[in-house]
């Protein structure tokens, strides 16, 4: 028989968390509840919202009656709970407490997950509940289930991509705007992009978390925060952004997880947050704003692109609502989401195995020589050379100073490392200025 919200009893949703994410999770529930019931084959009866203050003010679509600062008992009253407050604790054992209790649960807590992921999937699936959490990577982006589900049956061998839409706004904003980092940061906050606190973004740990994520669905292997490789964008300058344009690229901030061999020709993932020179041309190099795009390499469907609004209440909403009307029909028709996956339990390898092309930019002495000292340089290290451009500008006391960026062929980031060590101790290298992988 068709489930009809006319015969089905209501579902009970709690959320917990009213801020950017939480007040459109709200607006939906209320303003599309009719649909989302016929959908669902039971009402979504939202039954209390978990907030800090129930004083301060917000926005008209959010019943005051429902708001408590007693979380615990509205999780222990709820069907389904939609955790979007944020952070570790008391996130952590609120979504423990819900799944004790027999609560489904759908959370946007990509920090959460990546520390503790494997804590909430046992004990949902010891209580025989759904853990779903799409809006945790790429905002509104469907890429979670169908990393977790539609390719199941496939082999993931590469996930790329943008996961960030705050640093891709700042970045992007740095590159057309010509404005200084803070000033971007403090406008992504008030368009809802950046976290709590912005540093999990500019620090590159909310894409590092995503990559985590990632990672862990589509090898199959438990992958944490910690051993994901991580650089933020902080140590980017304006004059970064400036040659990076000067030279055919774009700046982005990217996450990859790859399948990869090992020094010692151990099998096993890399995974990896870092800021990108991505070619002009390269589809990547379009995303613009704080939208997001992950590239999925499989074996059997080969590549795939995942676009779309990465950040942002509305958007990221949409994500939540999606998860909650899959929770919600389990209940209804019966049925249960997947159970984590890591029985492949691949090795993370560490960051130095990664492969890829380098820009490496150095300020030298401009005289004749140098090029072919700091050439002889890589080869002795193996690192062979794809492109040299050399510019010469005055510096402050009016000396001419040559600016050679360096394009290499495909080389592990171990020996480019160690070559550029050897080239920053020779005497007509004045410093070293930028290294960055290039896609
Ligand atoms: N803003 C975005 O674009 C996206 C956010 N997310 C995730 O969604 C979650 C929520 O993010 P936002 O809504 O942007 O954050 P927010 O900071 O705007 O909202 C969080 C709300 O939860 C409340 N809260 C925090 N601790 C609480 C507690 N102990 N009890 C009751 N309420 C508490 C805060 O007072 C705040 O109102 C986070 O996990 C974030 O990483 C995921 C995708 C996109
Ligand atoms: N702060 C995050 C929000 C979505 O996950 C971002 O900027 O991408
Ligand atoms: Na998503």
């Amino acid at each position: 028989m068709v489930p009809s919200p006319d015969t089905h009893p209501p579902l009970r949703v709690a959320v917990l968390g009213c801020g950017v994410v939480g007040t459109e999770v709200v607006r939906r529930l209320v303003t599309d509840g009719d649909e989302l019931a016929a959908r669902v084959g039971a009402r979504l009866e939202l039954v209390g919202i978990g907030v800090r203050d129930a004083d301060v003010e917000r926005d008209p679509v959010v019943d005051r009656a429902l708001l408590t600062t007693d979380a615990t008992s509205l999780v222990e009253k709820a069907d389904v709970v939609v955790e979007v407050m944020g952070g570790i604790e008391p996130a952590r054992t609120l979504l423990l407490h819900a799944v004790a209790h027999g609560a489904g649960v759908v959370t946007a807590n990509k920090a959460l997950l990546a520390q503790d992921g494997p804590t909430l999937y046992a004990a949902a699936d010891a209580a025989g509940v759904d853990l779903y959490y799409e809006a945790a990577v790429a905002g509104a982006i469907p890429i979670v289930r169908p990393v977790r589900e539609q390719l199941a049956g496939d082999t993931v061998q590469r996930v790329l991509g943008i996961v960030n839409g705050t640093t891709n706004y700042v970045l992007d904003t740095m590159t057309t705007q010509g404005l200084g980092l803070d000033e971007v940061v403090a406008e992504a906050q008030r368009l809802g992009y950046a976290e709590a606190d912005p540093t999990a973004d500019v620090e590159g740990y909310d894409a590092a978390a995503k990559a985590a994520i990632l990672a862990s669905l589509a090898f199959h292997t438990r992958v944490g925060l910690d051993d994901v490789d991580r650089t933020g964008i902080t140590g980017l300058s304006a004059d970064d952004v400036a040659w990076a344009a000067r030279t055919g690229h774009v700046l982005k901030l990217l996450a990859v997880a790859e399948r990869a061999t090992g020094q010692d020709g151990t099998a096993g993932v890399l995974v990896r947050v870092q800021p990108v020179l991505v070619t002009a041309d390269h589809p990547l190099a379009s995303v613009r704003g704080a939208f997001n795009a992950v590239f999925v390499e499989a074996e059997a469907a080969g590549e795939l692109m995942f676009y779309g609004r990465g950040a942002g209440g509305a958007p990221t909403s949409s994500a939540v609502l999606g998860d909650l009307v899959q929770v919600a029909r389990h209940r209804v028709l019966g049925g249960k989401g997947p159970v984590e996956s890591s029985y492949a339990a691949l090795p993370v390898l560490p960051a130095g195995d990664a492969r890829s092309r380098y820009q490496v930019r150095l300020e030298v002495a401009d005289r004749p020589g140098v090029l072919a000292a700091v050439a002889g340089a890589l080869a002795d290290q193996g690192v062979s050379v794809e492109a040299v451009r050399q510019t010469t500008a005055l510096d402050a006391d009016g000396r001419p100073v040559a600016t050679l960026v360096i394009t290499t062929h495909t080389a592990t980031e171990r020996a480019v490392r160690a070559t550029v060590d050897v080239v920053d101790a020779l005497d007509a290298v004045h410093r070293v200025v930028q290294v960055l992988p290039v896609l």
